[in-house]
């Protein structure tokens, strides 16, 4: 049977009372790479966020399959505070704690895993700097790292092309793609790019609407 890592049923979400997601429904399904696509102040974040848990829905029930803790995440990079006194590799490294356990020790295998990524993301020079002396760039690929770095069962990406140059876009999307049992979600504006590399398109507008192929998503367009 296919496995459902979440499930979403007749989801309502609305800030005050302006109703911005409207009786959503779709699963994700393992092992499927999913567009998040729409215009903007659509609600596509505001979703992720409700998968994450940090924001309730009105109505709808939303099913986990897995564990929500888990979900590798990139935030919006405008939304992330890079005053924040903290190092790149601190921030790497804290791909790996949850929020109830944020200042233990890490052994050396993880401190090996910061390292390598950080390595293969070219921004291992920048390890005790802090995050407000990098580059937007420098920064979104330490995000994406801590993404990454805990090998994550589901990776949700919020618009991870922002600040990256097209060389590191294409490596990050060759890098997803090497990553076995993972699911990932991508919310992009960069429809071009980013259709090679999914499967499903998940249309969040006022109607919002699920295509489980792709090509049957751009036939309509
Ligand atoms: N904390 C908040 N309080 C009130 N309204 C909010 C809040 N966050 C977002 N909104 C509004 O909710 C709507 C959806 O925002 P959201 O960020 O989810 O859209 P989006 O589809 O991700 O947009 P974009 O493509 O521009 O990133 C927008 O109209 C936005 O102004």
């Amino acid at each position: 049977m296919t496995k459902h890592l979440i499930e979403i049923n007749n989801l309502n979400f609305k800030y005050e009372n302006n109703i911005i997601l409207n009786n959503i429904s779709f699963n994700i399904t393992k092992n499927e790479n999913i567009g998040i696509l729409g215009r903007n102040g659509g609600g596509k974040s505001t979703l992720i966020k409700i998968l994450l848990g940090f924001l309730k829905p009105a109505s709808g029930s939303v099913k986990y399959n897995i564990d929500r803790k888990k979900i590798g995440y990139l935030p919006q990079i405008r939304e992330f505070d890079a005053t924040f006194p903290i190092s790149v590799y601190d921030l790497v490294i804290s791909g790996l704690t949850n929020r109830k356990n944020l200042f233990r020790r890490f052994d050396s295998q993880e401190k090996k895993a910061a390292s390598d990524i950080m390595d293969e993301f070219g921004i291992s020079e920048l390890n005790d700097k802090l995050i407000n002396e990098v580059s937007g760039g420098q920064l979104q690929r330490a995000l994406i790292a801590r993404a990454l770095i805990s090998n994550p069962e589901l990776i949700i990406l919020d618009e991870p092309e922002s600040f990256l140059d097209k060389n590191f876009e294409a490596k990050l999307y060759n890098k997803l793609k090497t990553l076995k049992n993972s699911t990932v979600i991508i919310i992009s504006h960069e429809l071009d790019e980013i259709y090679k590399h999914i499967d499903s398109v998940l249309l969040v507008e006022k109607e919002a609407k699920f295509y489980k192929d792709k090509n049957t998503f751009m036939k309509g367009r």
